[in-house]
């Protein structure tokens, strides 16, 4: 099946054992890396957070967001803090809020400070990120089965316990009044860090994300609109993946943009969020197939992120050395 569009589409309900679902995805996942699922089951709760997200962008005060600031990849991002593409130095149009690790408990544990209007969502926030951390583990076996790995290779290399660094992002677009002028960067291009990203968007308002194929020349302006499908979800490649797998899996280049020209109407407020799936910190991401397979495009676009396969790198020193290039750019604003 597909969306019509740059990014394939899969009904997860049409994939009942694991070597079913490496079969359906297997294709998307070697070419962008960018897939919509169809009936993945987290639809309700996805809406459940979609509510929490609009009441706290919208309704929480300067001194909660403050008090709950970003650090150790955590907390809150105002508007232009962050430059996710650090070729083109336009600070983000966005804000965001990053929940690390919730133990469950009566009530949960959380691993940092939550701003009010979030905190007395402890427990569904702690059930959405475990059901993410399951969906992705069912995608991790049938990435093993694709490679011909043990089949709990990636699997074990995840935990969701306190050591558990994923993040679940809740994202907020401001809206562009009529007249005014802003660059078109509401997130700049960028390839995520972790071994998988699941993203939740929705109809309303949602457009704007872009992918590069991963086949393009590194200079291509050739960028693509993934569109948005109801109610699905899409899961794409991060960083991590891409070198394990010595870039059989593609982490490919996306970006959010608003139209240009900017309709005189304006653009309304977005809601997206990510659930950022990472390795254990202490996992060795060294290239499980002969790193020779690798194509130089490949070589030349991992070159491009920093990332070398074959060298024995924990997942910690990874993710460490990507957040550092993507928060570097505005020294003033940085407060990790
Ligand atoms: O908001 C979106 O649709 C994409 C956000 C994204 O790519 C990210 O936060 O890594
Ligand atoms: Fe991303």
């Amino acid at each position: 099946m597909s969306s019509g569009g740059a990014v394939q589409l899969v009904d997860i309900a049409q994939c009942p054992t694991p070597e079913s679902l490496a079969e359906a995805i297997k294709g998307a996942m070697q070419t962008n890396g960018f897939l919509f699922i169809l009936n993945h089951g987290l639809e309700k709760q996805a809406e459940e957070m979609f509510a929490i997200s609009e009441e706290f962008f919208g309704q929480e005060t300067a001194e909660e967001k403050l008090r709950c600031a970003y650090a150790n990849n955590r907390g809150y991002t105002r508007v232009s803090q962050e430059v996710l593409d650090p070729t083109q130095p336009a600070p983000d149009l966005k804000e965001g809020f990053n929940t690390g690790y919730i133990a469950p408990g009566s009530p949960p544990v959380p691993s940092h400070p939550l701003p009010a209007r979030m905190a007395k969502h402890t427990e569904a926030l702690c059930q959405f990120q475990h059901d993410c951390f399951d969906f992705c583990q069912r995608l991790l076996e049938a990435f093993a089965i694709i490679l011909d790995l043990d089949r709990n290779f990636f699997k074990a290399n995840h935990v969701h316990d306190e050591s558990d660094v994923s993040i679940l992002r809740f994202l907020h677009y401001p809206e562009v009044p009529p007249g005014v002028q802003v660059s078109p960067n509401r997130a700049g291009a960028h390839s995520d860090y972790g071994s998988l990203t699941l993203l939740f968007q929705r109809s309303n308002g949602g457009e704007g994300l872009q992918i590069l194929p991963s086949t393009e020349p590194l200079d291509s302006k050739n960028w693509k609109d993934t569109g948005v499908v109801d109610n699905a979800l899409l899961v794409n490649i991060g960083d991590a993946l891409e070198l394990w797998s010595g870039a059989i899996f593609k982490s490919t280049l996306h970006r959010v943009v608003l139209p240009t020209p900017l309709p005189a109407e304006g653009i309304p407020e977005r809601f997206s969020m990510a659930w950022f799936n990472q390795p254990k910190p202490s996992a060795s991401l060294l290239t499980v197939v002969p790193t020779s397979q690798i194509t130089e495009h490949d070589l030349a676009r991992m070159e491009r992120k920093g990332a070398k396969p074959g060298v024995d790198i924990t997942a910690s020193e990874h993710l460490l050395a990507r957040l550092a290039s993507t928060y570097k750019q505005l020294p003033q604003n940085a407060e990790a």
